[in-house]
Protein backbone atom coordinates (compact mmCIF):
# COMPACT_ATOMS: atom_id res chain seq x y z
CA UNK A 1 0.00 0.00 0.00
CA UNK A 2 3.43 2.15 0.43
CA UNK A 3 4.31 1.44 -2.86
CA UNK A 4 0.67 2.73 -4.30
CA UNK A 5 0.39 5.78 -2.20
CA UNK A 6 3.32 7.16 -4.45
CA UNK A 7 0.53 7.66 -6.87
CA UNK A 8 -1.55 10.06 -4.79
CA UNK A 9 1.42 12.32 -6.43
CA UNK A 10 0.03 15.60 -7.03
CA UNK A 11 -3.49 15.34 -5.70
CA UNK A 12 -1.47 14.99 -2.28
CA UNK A 13 -2.88 18.67 -1.35
CA UNK A 14 -6.12 17.45 -1.39
CA UNK A 15 -5.48 14.41 0.77
CA UNK A 16 -3.56 16.60 3.08
CA UNK A 17 -6.41 19.17 3.50
CA UNK A 18 -8.80 16.68 4.40
CA UNK A 19 -7.69 15.71 7.91
CA UNK A 20 -8.73 19.50 8.82
CA UNK A 21 -11.91 19.28 7.32
CA UNK A 22 -13.01 16.43 9.37
CA UNK A 23 -12.03 17.30 12.22
CA UNK A 24 -14.35 20.41 11.84
CA UNK A 25 -16.77 18.05 10.88
CA UNK A 26 -16.17 15.80 13.66
CA UNK A 27 -16.25 18.61 16.79
CA UNK A 28 -19.47 19.78 15.81
CA UNK A 29 -20.75 16.86 15.44
CA UNK A 30 -19.61 15.70 18.59
CA UNK A 31 -20.80 19.05 20.83
CA UNK A 32 -23.78 17.92 20.29
CA UNK A 33 -24.85 15.43 22.82
CA UNK A 34 -22.88 17.71 25.47
CA UNK A 35 -25.02 20.92 24.89
CA UNK A 36 -28.27 18.52 24.32
CA UNK A 37 -27.30 17.02 28.01
CA UNK A 38 -27.04 20.75 28.72
CA UNK A 39 -30.12 21.68 27.53
CA UNK A 40 -31.93 18.74 29.62
CA UNK A 41 -29.94 18.90 33.07
CA UNK A 42 -29.57 22.47 33.44
CA UNK A 43 -32.29 24.81 30.98
CA UNK A 44 -35.31 21.67 31.74
CA UNK A 45 -35.13 21.29 34.91
CA UNK A 46 -34.45 25.40 35.03
CA UNK A 47 -37.66 26.33 33.08
CA UNK A 48 -35.33 28.58 30.91
CA UNK A 49 -36.53 28.67 27.68
CA UNK A 50 -34.02 31.64 26.69
CA UNK A 51 -31.19 29.38 27.68
CA UNK A 52 -32.57 26.36 25.50
CA UNK A 53 -33.28 28.41 22.58
CA UNK A 54 -29.66 30.12 22.95
CA UNK A 55 -28.20 26.56 23.18
CA UNK A 56 -30.66 25.01 20.25
CA UNK A 57 -29.18 28.11 18.24
CA UNK A 58 -25.72 27.13 18.62
CA UNK A 59 -26.64 23.31 17.73
CA UNK A 60 -28.11 24.45 14.17
CA UNK A 61 -25.39 26.65 13.30
CA UNK A 62 -22.87 23.35 14.35
CA UNK A 63 -25.02 21.25 12.32
CA UNK A 64 -24.69 23.62 9.70
CA UNK A 65 -20.67 23.88 9.76
CA UNK A 66 -20.59 20.02 10.15
CA UNK A 67 -22.56 19.87 7.06
CA UNK A 68 -19.94 21.94 5.40
CA UNK A 69 -17.26 20.08 6.57
CA UNK A 70 -19.32 17.18 5.26
CA UNK A 71 -19.55 18.08 1.88
CA UNK A 72 -15.71 19.39 1.79
CA UNK A 73 -14.91 16.34 2.97
CA UNK A 74 -16.32 14.57 0.13
CA UNK A 75 -14.97 17.07 -2.66
CA UNK A 76 -11.68 16.68 -1.35
CA UNK A 77 -11.66 13.05 -0.68
CA UNK A 78 -13.29 12.61 -4.15
CA UNK A 79 -10.36 14.51 -6.11
CA UNK A 80 -7.94 12.86 -4.59
CA UNK A 81 -8.97 9.25 -4.91
CA UNK A 82 -10.26 9.93 -8.84
CA UNK A 83 -6.85 11.35 -9.07
CA UNK A 84 -4.86 8.26 -7.53
CA UNK A 85 -6.80 5.96 -9.61
CA UNK A 86 -5.79 7.84 -12.39
CA UNK A 87 -2.54 8.24 -12.16
CA UNK A 88 -2.30 4.36 -11.48
CA UNK A 89 -3.73 3.78 -14.63
CA UNK A 90 -1.65 6.17 -16.11
CA UNK A 91 1.44 4.01 -14.63
CA UNK A 92 0.50 0.83 -15.02
CA UNK A 93 -0.48 1.63 -19.19
CA UNK A 94 2.82 3.23 -19.25
CA UNK A 95 4.38 0.11 -18.32
CA UNK A 96 2.66 -1.87 -20.45
CA UNK A 97 3.99 -0.05 -23.43
CA UNK A 98 7.47 -1.54 -22.18
CA UNK A 99 6.33 -4.92 -21.41
CA UNK A 100 8.21 -7.19 -24.43
CA UNK A 101 5.90 -10.63 -25.56
CA UNK A 102 7.31 -12.87 -23.15
CA UNK A 103 5.85 -10.37 -20.24
CA UNK A 104 2.38 -10.05 -21.83
CA UNK A 105 2.32 -13.62 -22.41
CA UNK A 106 3.20 -14.52 -18.82
CA UNK A 107 0.12 -12.46 -17.71
CA UNK A 108 -2.35 -12.94 -20.82
CA UNK A 109 -4.46 -9.69 -22.31
CA UNK A 110 -7.80 -10.16 -19.60
CA UNK A 111 -5.69 -10.22 -16.77
CA UNK A 112 -4.04 -6.82 -17.66
CA UNK A 113 -7.58 -5.48 -18.52
CA UNK A 114 -9.21 -6.21 -15.28
CA UNK A 115 -5.79 -5.19 -13.84
CA UNK A 116 -5.97 -1.41 -15.60
CA UNK A 117 -9.75 -1.06 -14.79
CA UNK A 118 -11.39 -3.63 -12.14
CA UNK A 119 -8.32 -3.76 -9.68
CA UNK A 120 -7.47 -0.03 -9.96
CA UNK A 121 -11.56 1.06 -9.62
CA UNK A 122 -11.36 -1.22 -6.30
CA UNK A 123 -8.44 -0.01 -5.26
CA UNK A 124 -9.76 3.90 -6.04
CA UNK A 125 -12.84 3.42 -4.44
CA UNK A 126 -11.26 2.26 -1.38
CA UNK A 127 -8.85 4.76 -0.83
CA UNK A 128 -11.75 7.34 -1.12
CA UNK A 129 -13.55 5.25 1.74
CA UNK A 130 -10.60 5.36 3.65
CA UNK A 131 -9.72 8.82 3.12
CA UNK A 132 -13.50 9.79 4.73
CA UNK A 133 -13.78 7.11 7.12
CA UNK A 134 -10.64 6.16 7.82
CA UNK A 135 -10.07 9.87 9.02
CA UNK A 136 -13.15 10.72 10.49
CA UNK A 137 -13.89 7.09 12.22
CA UNK A 138 -10.93 7.26 14.47
CA UNK A 139 -11.35 10.88 15.63
CA UNK A 140 -15.02 10.57 16.19
CA UNK A 141 -13.48 7.78 18.53
CA UNK A 142 -11.32 9.11 20.10
CA UNK A 143 -13.07 12.54 20.92
CA UNK A 144 -16.30 10.34 21.94
CA UNK A 145 -13.69 8.32 24.30
CA UNK A 146 -12.62 11.22 25.82
CA UNK A 147 -16.03 13.32 26.00
CA UNK A 148 -17.38 9.70 27.19
CA UNK A 149 -14.44 9.27 29.75
CA UNK A 150 -15.32 13.28 31.14
CA UNK A 151 -18.65 12.61 31.81
CA UNK A 152 -18.03 8.81 33.73
CA UNK A 153 -14.79 7.23 33.82
CA UNK A 154 -16.80 3.86 35.46
CA UNK A 155 -19.29 3.91 32.89
CA UNK A 156 -16.38 3.58 30.33
CA UNK A 157 -15.24 0.32 31.17
CA UNK A 158 -18.09 -0.98 28.82
CA UNK A 159 -16.19 0.52 26.19
CA UNK A 160 -12.68 -1.29 27.27
CA UNK A 161 -14.61 -5.03 27.20
CA UNK A 162 -16.67 -3.55 23.65
CA UNK A 163 -14.10 -2.70 21.95
CA UNK A 164 -11.12 -5.21 21.83
CA UNK A 165 -13.76 -8.05 21.35
CA UNK A 166 -14.67 -6.30 17.95
CA UNK A 167 -11.48 -5.52 17.02
CA UNK A 168 -10.14 -9.42 17.41
CA UNK A 169 -13.60 -10.23 15.39
CA UNK A 170 -12.97 -8.09 12.52
CA UNK A 171 -9.43 -9.46 12.56
CA UNK A 172 -10.26 -12.75 12.39
CA UNK A 173 -12.74 -11.88 9.23
CA UNK A 174 -9.68 -10.08 7.35
CA UNK A 175 -7.65 -13.29 7.63
CA UNK A 176 -10.19 -15.11 5.85
CA UNK A 177 -11.74 -12.57 3.30
CA UNK A 178 -8.42 -11.32 1.75
CA UNK A 179 -7.40 -14.96 0.69
CA UNK A 180 -11.45 -14.62 -1.26
CA UNK A 181 -11.55 -11.71 -2.67
CA UNK A 182 -8.02 -12.85 -4.81
CA UNK A 183 -10.12 -15.74 -6.15
CA UNK A 184 -12.99 -13.50 -6.64
CA UNK A 185 -10.44 -11.12 -9.04
CA UNK A 186 -8.86 -14.19 -10.63
CA UNK A 187 -13.01 -15.17 -11.29
CA UNK A 188 -13.76 -11.63 -13.23
CA UNK A 189 -10.07 -12.87 -15.43
CA UNK A 190 -11.81 -15.40 -16.91
CA UNK A 191 -14.83 -13.62 -17.59
CA UNK A 192 -13.14 -10.76 -19.16
CA UNK A 193 -11.15 -13.86 -21.05
CA UNK A 194 -14.29 -15.39 -22.14
CA UNK A 195 -15.61 -11.99 -23.76
CA UNK A 196 -12.16 -11.16 -25.26
CA UNK A 197 -12.33 -13.90 -27.30
CA UNK A 198 -15.26 -14.26 -27.87
CA UNK A 199 -15.31 -10.54 -29.53
CA UNK A 200 -12.18 -10.77 -31.19
CA UNK A 201 -13.54 -14.27 -32.82
CA UNK A 202 -16.93 -13.54 -33.29
CA UNK A 203 -16.29 -14.47 -36.81
CA UNK A 204 -15.27 -17.65 -36.28
CA UNK A 205 -17.67 -18.52 -33.35
CA UNK A 206 -20.44 -17.51 -35.75
CA UNK A 207 -19.48 -19.40 -38.76
CA UNK A 208 -18.91 -22.45 -36.90
CA UNK A 209 -22.69 -21.81 -35.22
CA UNK A 210 -21.00 -21.62 -31.63
CA UNK A 211 -22.51 -19.32 -30.07
CA UNK A 212 -24.56 -21.65 -27.84
CA UNK A 213 -21.38 -23.17 -26.76
CA UNK A 214 -19.66 -19.83 -25.97
CA UNK A 215 -23.01 -18.96 -24.35
CA UNK A 216 -22.70 -21.73 -21.58
CA UNK A 217 -18.45 -21.06 -21.68
CA UNK A 218 -19.73 -17.44 -20.45
CA UNK A 219 -22.45 -19.13 -18.05
CA UNK A 220 -19.76 -21.05 -16.22
CA UNK A 221 -17.54 -18.60 -15.88
CA UNK A 222 -19.94 -16.03 -14.72
CA UNK A 223 -21.23 -18.80 -12.43
CA UNK A 224 -17.83 -19.35 -10.80
CA UNK A 225 -17.64 -15.72 -10.35
CA UNK A 226 -21.05 -15.70 -8.57
CA UNK A 227 -20.19 -18.44 -6.32
CA UNK A 228 -16.85 -17.08 -5.41
CA UNK A 229 -18.13 -13.23 -4.95
CA UNK A 230 -20.57 -15.26 -2.59
CA UNK A 231 -18.17 -17.08 -0.75
CA UNK A 232 -16.24 -13.50 -0.28
CA UNK A 233 -19.09 -10.95 0.86
CA UNK A 234 -20.99 -14.23 2.64
CA UNK A 235 -17.61 -13.40 5.30
CA UNK A 236 -18.29 -9.92 5.05
CA UNK A 237 -22.00 -9.83 5.83
CA UNK A 238 -20.91 -12.27 9.08
CA UNK A 239 -19.34 -9.02 10.50
CA UNK A 240 -22.32 -7.13 10.33
CA UNK A 241 -25.12 -9.13 12.61
CA UNK A 242 -22.20 -9.58 15.21
CA UNK A 243 -21.28 -5.71 15.28
CA UNK A 244 -25.39 -4.88 16.16
CA UNK A 245 -25.13 -7.75 18.50
CA UNK A 246 -21.54 -6.37 20.21
CA UNK A 247 -23.24 -2.58 20.08
CA UNK A 248 -26.95 -3.10 21.30
CA UNK A 249 -25.20 -5.25 24.27
CA UNK A 250 -22.51 -2.22 25.18
CA UNK A 251 -25.77 0.59 24.88
CA UNK A 252 -27.48 -2.07 27.45
CA UNK A 253 -24.94 -2.37 29.82
CA UNK A 254 -24.12 1.33 29.98
CA UNK A 255 -28.04 2.42 30.27
CA UNK A 256 -28.17 -0.95 32.87
CA UNK A 257 -25.06 0.59 34.97
CA UNK A 258 -25.99 4.04 34.02
CA UNK A 259 -29.45 3.74 34.83
CA UNK A 260 -28.34 2.56 38.55
CA UNK A 261 -26.11 5.43 39.02
CA UNK A 262 -29.24 8.10 38.34
CA UNK A 263 -31.52 6.21 41.07
CA UNK A 264 -28.02 6.96 42.89
CA UNK A 265 -28.03 10.18 41.93
CA UNK A 266 -24.65 9.89 40.65
CA UNK A 267 -25.53 10.91 37.25
CA UNK A 268 -27.52 13.39 35.58
CA UNK A 269 -30.06 11.66 33.34
CA UNK A 270 -28.73 14.24 30.78
CA UNK A 271 -25.12 13.15 31.01
CA UNK A 272 -26.65 9.19 30.49
CA UNK A 273 -28.21 10.36 27.28
CA UNK A 274 -25.50 12.17 26.40
CA UNK A 275 -22.77 9.21 27.10
CA UNK A 276 -25.47 6.59 25.42
CA UNK A 277 -25.13 8.85 22.73
CA UNK A 278 -20.94 9.11 22.45
CA UNK A 279 -21.08 4.98 23.19
CA UNK A 280 -22.96 4.63 20.18
CA UNK A 281 -20.85 7.10 17.51
CA UNK A 282 -17.96 5.05 19.58
CA UNK A 283 -19.43 1.92 18.38
CA UNK A 284 -20.52 3.21 15.14
CA UNK A 285 -17.22 4.03 14.55
CA UNK A 286 -15.64 0.88 15.08
CA UNK A 287 -18.18 -0.55 13.10
CA UNK A 288 -17.18 1.89 10.03
CA UNK A 289 -13.70 0.93 10.37
CA UNK A 290 -13.70 -2.67 10.22
CA UNK A 291 -16.22 -2.31 7.34
CA UNK A 292 -12.99 -0.55 5.81
CA UNK A 293 -11.07 -3.01 6.67
CA UNK A 294 -13.10 -5.40 4.92
CA UNK A 295 -12.86 -3.30 1.59
CA UNK A 296 -9.38 -2.77 2.46
CA UNK A 297 -9.18 -7.10 2.12
CA UNK A 298 -10.61 -6.62 -1.51
CA UNK A 299 -8.07 -4.00 -2.14
CA UNK A 300 -5.35 -5.98 -1.11
CA UNK A 301 -6.12 -8.85 -3.56
CA UNK A 302 -6.64 -5.69 -5.68
CA UNK A 303 -3.03 -3.83 -4.78
CA UNK A 304 -1.16 -7.54 -4.85
CA UNK A 305 -2.13 -7.88 -8.39
CA UNK A 306 -1.63 -3.96 -9.92
CA UNK A 307 1.80 -4.25 -8.00
CA UNK A 308 2.65 -7.45 -9.77
CA UNK A 309 2.63 -5.59 -13.15
CA UNK A 310 4.10 -2.49 -11.66
CA UNK A 311 7.10 -4.69 -10.31
CA UNK A 312 7.60 -6.98 -13.56
CA UNK A 313 10.94 -7.12 -14.88
CA UNK A 314 10.43 -6.08 -18.42
CA UNK A 315 13.03 -8.49 -19.92
CA UNK A 316 13.76 -6.82 -23.09
CA UNK A 317 15.16 -3.74 -21.04
CA UNK A 318 17.27 -1.25 -22.33
CA UNK A 319 20.86 -0.73 -21.55
CA UNK A 320 21.54 1.64 -18.42
CA UNK A 321 22.33 4.36 -20.77
CA UNK A 322 19.10 4.13 -22.47
CA UNK A 323 16.78 5.05 -19.73
CA UNK A 324 13.78 3.18 -21.04
CA UNK A 325 11.18 2.93 -24.06
CA UNK A 326 8.76 4.82 -23.84
CA UNK A 327 6.61 6.60 -26.50
CA UNK A 328 7.35 10.15 -27.57
CA UNK A 329 11.02 9.96 -25.79
CA UNK A 330 13.72 11.23 -27.50
CA UNK A 331 16.45 8.63 -29.20
CA UNK A 332 19.54 9.30 -27.04
CA UNK A 333 22.16 10.40 -29.37
CA UNK A 334 24.85 7.80 -28.17
CA UNK A 335 22.73 4.58 -29.56
CA UNK A 336 23.93 3.46 -32.36
CA UNK A 337 21.84 3.55 -35.56
CA UNK A 338 21.09 1.17 -38.52
CA UNK A 339 22.93 2.39 -41.44
CA UNK A 340 23.25 -0.31 -43.76
CA UNK A 341 21.40 -2.90 -42.70
CA UNK A 342 23.63 -5.96 -42.61
CA UNK A 343 21.89 -9.05 -40.47
CA UNK A 344 24.07 -11.98 -38.83
CA UNK A 345 22.68 -14.65 -37.04
CA UNK A 346 25.73 -16.09 -34.64
CA UNK A 347 25.16 -19.52 -33.60
CA UNK A 348 21.68 -18.47 -32.48
CA UNK A 349 19.07 -20.68 -29.93
CA UNK A 350 16.18 -20.08 -28.71
CA UNK A 351 13.54 -21.30 -26.18
CA UNK A 352 10.05 -19.13 -25.21
CA UNK A 353 10.60 -20.50 -21.94
CA UNK A 354 13.66 -20.74 -20.16
CA UNK A 355 12.34 -23.45 -17.95
CA UNK A 356 11.18 -25.67 -20.35
CA UNK A 357 12.85 -28.72 -20.39
CA UNK A 358 11.94 -29.57 -24.30
CA UNK A 359 14.57 -28.94 -26.84
CA UNK A 360 15.06 -25.39 -28.43
CA UNK A 361 12.75 -23.39 -30.57
CA UNK A 362 15.83 -22.01 -32.40
CA UNK A 363 19.27 -24.58 -32.01
CA UNK A 364 22.39 -23.06 -33.39
CA UNK A 365 21.44 -20.53 -36.47
CA UNK A 366 24.01 -19.30 -37.87
CA UNK A 367 23.85 -16.68 -41.11
CA UNK A 368 24.40 -13.72 -42.70
CA UNK A 369 22.29 -11.21 -44.93
CA UNK A 370 23.67 -8.47 -46.76
CA UNK A 371 22.38 -5.13 -47.15
CA UNK A 372 19.81 -4.92 -50.24
CA UNK A 373 19.65 -8.73 -50.37
CA UNK A 374 16.61 -10.29 -50.08
CA UNK A 375 16.42 -13.37 -48.31
CA UNK A 376 13.34 -15.99 -48.18
CA UNK A 377 12.69 -18.55 -45.60
CA UNK A 378 10.26 -21.14 -45.93
CA UNK A 379 9.98 -24.77 -43.89
CA UNK A 380 7.11 -26.56 -42.47
CA UNK A 381 4.54 -24.82 -40.06
CA UNK A 382 6.07 -24.66 -36.25
CA UNK A 383 9.57 -24.92 -37.92
CA UNK A 384 10.40 -21.73 -36.62
CA UNK A 385 10.47 -18.88 -38.94
CA UNK A 386 8.74 -15.79 -36.99
CA UNK A 387 10.58 -17.15 -34.37
CA UNK A 388 13.98 -16.44 -36.33
CA UNK A 389 12.59 -13.32 -37.19
CA UNK A 390 11.16 -12.27 -34.79
CA UNK A 391 15.00 -11.84 -32.93
CA UNK A 392 16.20 -9.15 -35.10
CA UNK A 393 13.72 -6.27 -33.69
CA UNK A 394 14.29 -7.77 -30.32
CA UNK A 395 10.53 -8.76 -29.58
CA UNK A 396 12.60 -11.73 -28.14
CA UNK A 397 16.25 -11.95 -26.57
CA UNK A 398 18.02 -14.78 -27.57
CA UNK A 399 18.94 -17.42 -25.33
CA UNK A 400 22.38 -17.82 -26.83
CA UNK A 401 24.37 -16.65 -29.16
CA UNK A 402 24.10 -13.21 -30.48
CA UNK A 403 22.11 -11.07 -33.64
CA UNK A 404 24.05 -8.58 -35.24
CA UNK A 405 22.92 -5.62 -37.16
CA UNK A 406 25.96 -3.54 -39.19
CA UNK A 407 28.04 -5.73 -36.54
CA UNK A 408 26.24 -4.59 -33.38
CA UNK A 409 24.64 -6.96 -31.19
CA UNK A 410 20.95 -5.91 -31.16
CA UNK A 411 21.16 -6.22 -27.57
CA UNK A 412 23.39 -2.55 -27.98
CA UNK A 413 21.04 -0.50 -29.48
CA UNK A 414 18.32 1.86 -28.23
CA UNK A 415 15.07 -0.65 -28.53
CA UNK A 416 13.65 2.77 -30.31
CA UNK A 417 16.65 3.29 -32.77
CA UNK A 418 16.52 -0.37 -33.31
CA UNK A 419 12.68 -0.67 -34.35
CA UNK A 420 13.22 2.60 -36.15
CA UNK A 421 15.23 0.86 -38.80
CA UNK A 422 13.30 -2.14 -39.39
CA UNK A 423 9.77 -2.51 -40.94
CA UNK A 424 7.50 -5.52 -39.40
CA UNK A 425 4.99 -6.55 -41.36
CA UNK A 426 4.04 -9.28 -39.28
CA UNK A 427 1.36 -12.84 -39.31
CA UNK A 428 -1.01 -11.18 -37.40
CA UNK A 429 -1.59 -7.64 -39.17
CA UNK A 430 -3.46 -5.07 -37.25
CA UNK A 431 -4.73 -1.80 -38.37
CA UNK A 432 -6.71 0.71 -35.72
CA UNK A 433 -9.59 2.80 -36.05
CA UNK A 434 -8.82 6.14 -37.58
CA UNK A 435 -8.21 7.29 -41.07
CA UNK A 436 -6.53 5.24 -44.05
CA UNK A 437 -4.00 8.23 -43.82
CA UNK A 438 -3.74 8.12 -39.92
CA UNK A 439 -2.86 4.42 -40.08
CA UNK A 440 -0.27 4.57 -42.92
CA UNK A 441 1.18 7.54 -40.89
CA UNK A 442 2.33 4.86 -38.07
CA UNK A 443 5.28 4.10 -40.60
CA UNK A 444 6.23 7.84 -40.26
CA UNK A 445 4.69 10.59 -39.17
CA UNK A 446 6.37 13.38 -41.19
CA UNK A 447 5.35 11.43 -44.45
CA UNK A 448 4.68 13.55 -47.43
CA UNK A 449 1.38 12.67 -49.27
CA UNK A 450 3.46 12.09 -52.01
CA UNK A 451 5.42 9.46 -49.89
CA UNK A 452 2.64 7.81 -49.06
CA UNK A 453 1.07 7.51 -52.29
CA UNK A 454 4.12 6.12 -53.74
CA UNK A 455 4.41 3.11 -51.07
CA UNK A 456 0.85 2.22 -51.36
CA UNK A 457 1.41 2.26 -55.29
CA UNK A 458 4.12 -0.17 -54.61
CA UNK A 459 2.19 -2.55 -52.30
CA UNK A 460 -0.65 -2.56 -54.91
CA UNK A 461 -3.41 -0.83 -52.68
CA UNK A 462 -3.49 2.58 -54.02
CA UNK A 463 -5.77 1.78 -56.90
CA UNK A 464 -8.22 0.63 -54.36
CA UNK A 465 -7.71 3.44 -51.79
CA UNK A 466 -8.33 5.71 -54.74
CA UNK A 467 -12.05 3.44 -55.71
CA UNK A 468 -13.11 4.74 -52.21
CA UNK A 469 -15.24 7.74 -51.81
CA UNK A 470 -13.16 9.36 -49.36
CA UNK A 471 -10.02 8.06 -50.49
CA UNK A 472 -7.12 8.08 -48.01
CA UNK A 473 -9.43 9.74 -45.22
CA UNK A 474 -11.89 6.29 -45.09
CA UNK A 475 -12.25 5.53 -41.67
CA UNK A 476 -11.50 2.22 -41.09
CA UNK A 477 -12.91 0.00 -38.46
CA UNK A 478 -12.08 -0.87 -35.06
CA UNK A 479 -8.94 -3.86 -36.21
CA UNK A 480 -9.42 -2.42 -39.65
CA UNK A 481 -12.28 -4.91 -40.06
CA UNK A 482 -13.96 -2.94 -42.73
CA UNK A 483 -11.25 -4.51 -45.59
CA UNK A 484 -10.15 -7.35 -46.72
CA UNK A 485 -7.88 -9.57 -45.72
CA UNK A 486 -5.45 -9.00 -49.47
CA UNK A 487 -6.02 -5.13 -48.62
CA UNK A 488 -5.13 -5.03 -45.13
CA UNK A 489 -2.19 -7.08 -45.90
CA UNK A 490 -1.24 -4.55 -48.18
CA UNK A 491 -1.83 -1.49 -45.85
CA UNK A 492 0.26 -3.05 -43.62
CA UNK A 493 3.26 -3.48 -46.31
CA UNK A 494 2.73 0.42 -47.26
CA UNK A 495 2.85 1.05 -43.82
CA UNK A 496 5.90 -0.45 -43.28
CA UNK A 497 7.32 0.55 -46.27
CA UNK A 498 6.55 4.45 -45.61
CA UNK A 499 9.00 3.94 -42.98
CA UNK A 500 11.87 3.26 -45.63
CA UNK A 501 13.65 0.79 -43.60
CA UNK A 502 16.97 -0.35 -43.76
CA UNK A 503 15.54 -3.96 -42.53
CA UNK A 504 12.06 -5.09 -43.95
CA UNK A 505 10.53 -8.15 -42.58
CA UNK A 506 7.32 -9.68 -43.95
CA UNK A 507 6.17 -12.62 -41.84
CA UNK A 508 3.81 -14.33 -44.45
CA UNK A 509 2.55 -10.86 -45.03
CA UNK A 510 1.08 -11.81 -48.98
CA UNK A 511 -0.92 -14.75 -47.81
CA UNK A 512 -3.95 -13.22 -48.70
CA UNK A 513 -2.63 -11.55 -51.77
CA UNK A 514 -3.15 -13.20 -55.35
CA UNK A 515 -0.77 -14.23 -57.17
CA UNK A 516 -0.58 -11.71 -60.10
CA UNK A 517 -0.66 -8.73 -57.24
CA UNK A 518 2.29 -10.62 -55.04
CA UNK A 519 3.84 -10.88 -58.32
CA UNK A 520 4.06 -7.06 -58.50
CA UNK A 521 4.88 -5.82 -54.91
CA UNK A 522 8.03 -8.38 -55.25
CA UNK A 523 8.69 -6.22 -58.87
CA UNK A 524 8.02 -2.70 -56.99
CA UNK A 525 10.37 -4.10 -53.93
CA UNK A 526 13.14 -4.79 -56.50
CA UNK A 527 13.05 -0.78 -57.82
CA UNK A 528 12.30 0.89 -54.73
CA UNK A 529 14.01 -1.42 -51.46
CA UNK A 530 17.11 -1.49 -53.55
CA UNK A 531 19.63 -0.60 -50.53
CA UNK A 532 17.14 -2.58 -48.13
CA UNK A 533 17.63 -5.87 -47.03
CA UNK A 534 14.22 -7.76 -47.01
CA UNK A 535 13.33 -10.71 -45.03
CA UNK A 536 10.53 -12.54 -46.92
CA UNK A 537 8.73 -15.86 -44.61
CA UNK A 538 6.33 -17.72 -47.04
CA UNK A 539 4.27 -20.49 -47.88
CA UNK A 540 4.33 -20.64 -51.54
CA UNK A 541 8.09 -21.13 -52.73
CA UNK A 542 6.97 -19.12 -55.74
CA UNK A 543 6.88 -15.80 -53.27
CA UNK A 544 10.57 -16.22 -52.23
CA UNK A 545 12.02 -18.33 -55.80
CA UNK A 546 13.73 -14.98 -56.88
CA UNK A 547 15.20 -14.11 -53.49
CA UNK A 548 19.22 -13.76 -53.16
CA UNK A 549 19.18 -16.32 -50.55
CA UNK A 550 16.74 -18.81 -49.15
CA UNK A 551 16.99 -20.48 -45.78
CA UNK A 552 15.03 -23.47 -45.00
CA UNK A 553 13.98 -24.40 -41.37
CA UNK A 554 12.77 -27.54 -40.05
CA UNK A 555 12.70 -28.24 -36.37
CA UNK A 556 14.15 -25.00 -35.80
CA UNK A 557 17.32 -25.83 -37.66
CA UNK A 558 18.37 -24.87 -40.66
CA UNK A 559 18.98 -27.47 -43.20
CA UNK A 560 19.35 -25.85 -45.95
CA UNK A 561 20.78 -22.70 -47.54
CA UNK A 562 21.03 -21.04 -50.79
CA UNK A 563 19.56 -19.90 -53.95
CA UNK A 564 16.31 -21.77 -55.57
CA UNK A 565 18.08 -22.75 -57.86
CA UNK A 566 21.19 -24.76 -55.82
CA UNK A 567 18.53 -25.77 -53.26
CA UNK A 568 16.55 -27.28 -56.13
CA UNK A 569 19.86 -29.59 -56.64
CA UNK A 570 20.96 -30.11 -53.03
CA UNK A 571 18.05 -29.84 -50.50
CA UNK A 572 15.70 -32.81 -49.77
CA UNK A 573 13.58 -30.58 -48.20
CA UNK A 574 13.56 -27.84 -50.33
CA UNK A 575 12.20 -30.02 -53.22
CA UNK A 576 10.02 -31.86 -50.61
CA UNK A 577 7.79 -28.49 -50.13
CA UNK A 578 8.37 -27.88 -53.84
CA UNK A 579 6.55 -30.88 -55.01
CA UNK A 580 4.07 -30.72 -52.24
CA UNK A 581 2.94 -27.48 -53.39
CA UNK A 582 2.77 -28.52 -56.84
CA UNK A 583 0.88 -31.44 -55.83
CA UNK A 584 -1.48 -29.08 -54.16
CA UNK A 585 -1.96 -27.19 -57.82
CA UNK A 586 -2.30 -30.51 -59.79
CA UNK A 587 -5.07 -31.87 -57.22
CA UNK A 588 -6.28 -28.15 -57.42
CA UNK A 589 -7.00 -28.03 -61.10
N1 LIG B 1 4.63 -17.06 -27.68
C1 LIG B 1 4.99 -18.35 -27.71
N2 LIG B 1 5.18 -19.02 -26.55
C2 LIG B 1 5.56 -20.31 -26.55
N3 LIG B 1 5.78 -21.03 -27.68
C3 LIG B 1 5.59 -20.44 -28.85
C4 LIG B 1 5.20 -19.07 -28.94
N4 LIG B 1 5.09 -18.73 -30.25
C5 LIG B 1 5.42 -19.84 -30.95
N5 LIG B 1 5.72 -20.87 -30.13
C6 LIG B 1 6.16 -22.22 -30.53
O1 LIG B 1 7.36 -22.09 -31.25
C7 LIG B 1 7.39 -22.96 -32.35
C8 LIG B 1 7.74 -22.18 -33.62
O2 LIG B 1 6.69 -21.29 -33.88
P1 LIG B 1 6.75 -20.23 -35.07
O3 LIG B 1 5.54 -19.38 -34.96
O4 LIG B 1 8.07 -19.57 -35.05
O5 LIG B 1 6.65 -21.20 -36.33
P2 LIG B 1 6.46 -20.83 -37.85
O6 LIG B 1 7.46 -21.62 -38.61
O7 LIG B 1 6.46 -19.36 -38.07
O8 LIG B 1 5.01 -21.44 -38.11
P3 LIG B 1 3.89 -20.96 -39.15
O9 LIG B 1 4.38 -21.20 -40.53
O10 LIG B 1 2.73 -21.85 -38.83
O11 LIG B 1 3.61 -19.52 -38.87
C9 LIG B 1 6.05 -23.66 -32.40
O12 LIG B 1 6.22 -24.95 -31.90
C10 LIG B 1 5.18 -22.86 -31.49
O13 LIG B 1 4.30 -23.71 -30.79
Amino acid sequence: MKKLAAYIGQYKKYVLVVPFVVLLDVLCELSMPLLMSKIVDIGIPGKDIRYISNIGLIMVGLALVAIAGGIANMWFTSRGSMGFGANLRDALFEKLQSFSFKNIDQFSTASLVTRLTNDVNNLQQTFMMSLRILMRAPMMLIVSFILAYSINSELSIVLAIAIPVLIAFVAIIMRFAVGRFGVMQEKIDAINRVIQENLIGIRVVKSFVRSDFEIKKFQKANDDFTNSAIRAITIAILTMPVMMFVLNGATLAVIWLGGGMVMQGTLGTGQLISFTSYIMQIMMSVMMISMVMIMGARAEASAKRVIEVLDTEVDIAEKPQFPNLLPDKPSVDSSPRITAGKVEFRDVSFKYNLNDTEGDILCHIDFTANPGEVVGIVGSTGSGKSTLISLIPRLYDVTEGKVLIDGVDVRDYELESLREGIGVVLQKNILFSGSIKENLLWGNKNATDAEIEAACKDAQIHDFIASLPKGYDTELGQGGVNVSGGQKQRLCIARAMIKKPKILILDDSTSAVDSANEAKIREAFNKSLVDTTVFIIAQRISSVRNADKIIVLDEGKVVGMGTHKELLQQNDIYQEILASQREGVMSNA
